[in-house]
């Protein structure tokens, strides 16, 4: 991999702490990164180089796996950071970063190869860009990448607005938008695991698949960012981003090999087949909840509309669930069935994909009782169980359909993918502008209250009237209980 400068605006913030800097320092102590390699911290805070180092090592000391590396590895891991002070608003400041990046550049030999990851406010994420061109740090003799984070956009609109300026200082090519649910090893390694197992490869067919069903569920509730969270609902916060690429990832047609253009025009075919729907029918297919007082294992939750500033008669979503068509040859007639919520009774993304019952086995007195199934789990823990004919088969998934298996966690992959310039795991504009434009006339619908808020107690599987969903066709959510398996075998 080429020797790189890696300059990451906001590093004195909570994403840099909990997951940036773990992220690079476990890339470090595997060997994964350059061995000269430089990073410019950047941030608001007075901080000098060694009182940020100092920084670093307490954030990893709280936050990464582990960091008991062979002697010297923390210390000549923190070597590699400078820290810079600049308000990016300050057009001046960005002639001494400037100098400050040419300088180690000069004093570690290496080429100008930068970096950019904004891990700021996303107002900030077109003046940063902007800026960045004009103090000529883009004007590097290397390559030059810009890694920004989410959310791109709070609708369509904004989203374009977003893109047109952003496309006036960095090519398309350059930019890498991170969706961290992308960079999940399990999510990566879905295609492998259909096509791997000669029994699931059969099964996955039209004719045998009956629907999808995707989930992420959390226990947590806003987490302190309720001021963020108002603004923006679980449709905004994990629907129109991570839910629909897990839509795309699951119903694309396989990519031949692993190429980011391939990869990138499947999964927009997906939202380009799906169905859309208008603000007026926004009630059929879409249900919203809102968490109320509950209880989860003894510990009492407040409602969401108590959680710290949030407003008291706020209409905000903190739980979505969907019934999307995909209207090509593949998948059409099989619904795809989506639900997302915040204080949930269980931490779970997983992905379950519901089998017809083969012609002839119905009502044959030795059928299943349960519909065959295929459970992929994603989050917390990554396991595949094929419930067929009422035994229950856990299927190996470590066909891992790249040479990172050891890396475990989706910012480190994300990180180095952004680094060595594979954007196959990245977001391409594309994708962001066909999302928002299927999720604008539901964030209409929401915004005039077309639909009902439905409450569900903190602690619960969300409200009941996602039932009316999946069972206007005849279908169930797969409850957690259920998906427990109740016989493991190895097939392979
Ligand atoms: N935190 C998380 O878990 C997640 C965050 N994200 C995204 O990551 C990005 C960063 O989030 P997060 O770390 O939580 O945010 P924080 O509010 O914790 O940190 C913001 C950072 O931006 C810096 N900053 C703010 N204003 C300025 C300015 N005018 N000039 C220079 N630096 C400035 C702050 O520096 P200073 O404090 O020194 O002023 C700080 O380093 C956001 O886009 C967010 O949406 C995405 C997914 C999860
Ligand atoms: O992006 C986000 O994701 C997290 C959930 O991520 P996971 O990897 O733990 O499933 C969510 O809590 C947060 O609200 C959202 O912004």
């Amino acid at each position: 991999m080429d020797s790189a400068t890696f300059i990451l605006f906001g590093a004195t913030g909570d994403l840099a702490k909990r997951k940036l800097f773990p992220a690079l320092f476990s890339l470090y102590s595997k060997r994964r990164l350059p061995d000269a390699f430089s990073v410019i911290a950047l941030g608001r805070k007075g901080f000098t180089a060694l009182d940020f180092q100092d920084y670093v090592a307490r954030a990893l000391h709280t936050y990464a796996k582990q960091t008991d590396e062979a002697p010297g590895t923390l210390s000549s891991f923190l070597a590699c950071f400078r820290y810079y002070s600049l308000d990016v608003t300050d057009t001046a400041g960005y002639e001494g970063l400037l100098r400050l990046i040419q300088e180690r550049e000069r004093e570690l030999d290496i080429p100008e190869n930068r970096l950019f990851y904004l891990s700021v406010a996303p107002e900030f994420f077109h003046d940063i860009a902007y800026r960045i061109k004009e103090s000529g740090l883009g004007d590097t003799k290397g390559w030059k990448r810009l890694v920004i984070e989410k959310p791109f956009g709070h609708d369509l609109q904004s989203a374009i607005e977003l893109h047109e300026k952003m496309s006036g200082s960095f090519e398309e090519h350059e930019i890498y938008r991170i969706d961290h649910y992308l960079g999940k090893p399990m999510v990566q390694k879905l295609h492998s695991v259909i096509a791997s197992h000669p029994q699931i490869d059969a099964l996955w067919n039209r004719n045998r698949i009956s629907n999808v069903q995707i989930t992420a569920s959390e226990i947590v509730g806003v987490e302190g960012r309720g001021d963020y969270y108002e603004g923006a609902g679980a449709i905004r916060d994990m629907f129109q981003n991570h839910m629909l690429q897990l839509l795309m990832m699951i119903a694309m047609r396989f990519p031949a090999g692993r190429s980011a253009d391939e990869t990138i025009a499947r999964k927009c075919e997906v939202l380009q087949a799906l169905r859309p729907i208008s603000k007026a029918e926004a009630a059929l297919h879409i249900v919203r909840g809102q968490y109320t007082a509950g209880t989860y294992e003894n510990i009492t939750f407040a409602p969401y509309r108590d959680e710290p500033r949030v407003q008291t008669d706020s209409m905000t979503d903190t739980f979505v669930a969907a019934r999307l068509w995909i209207d090509n040859e593949q998948w059409s007639n099989i619904p795809f069935y989506i639900r997302t919520g915040k204080r949930m009774k269980e931490k779970l993304t997983a992905i379950t994909v519901e089998f017809e019952p083969k012609q002839g086995e119905c009502g044959d007195g030795g059928s299943s009782a349960a519909p065959d199934r295929l459970e992929i789990r994603i989050n917390p823990d990554e396991r595949v169980f094929l419930h067929y004919k009422d035994r229950v088969i856990e299927q190996k998934a470590d066909a891992v359909a790249r040479s990172d298996g050891a890396l475990s966690d989706a910012y480190e992959r994300l990180l180095l993918d952004a680094l060595r310039g594979d954007a196959t795991y990245f977001t391409h504009w594309e994708e962001v502008e066909l999302s928002w434009k299927w999720v604008q006339p539901v964030l209409e619908a929401f915004a005039e209250n077309r639909l009902p808020l439905h409450t569900y107690p903190a602690g619960t599987s969300g409200p009941a009237a996602a039932n009316t969903l999946t069972g206007k066709q005849g279908h169930a959510w797969w409850l957690y209980e259920e998906m427990a398996p109740r016989k493991i075998e190895e097939l392979i």
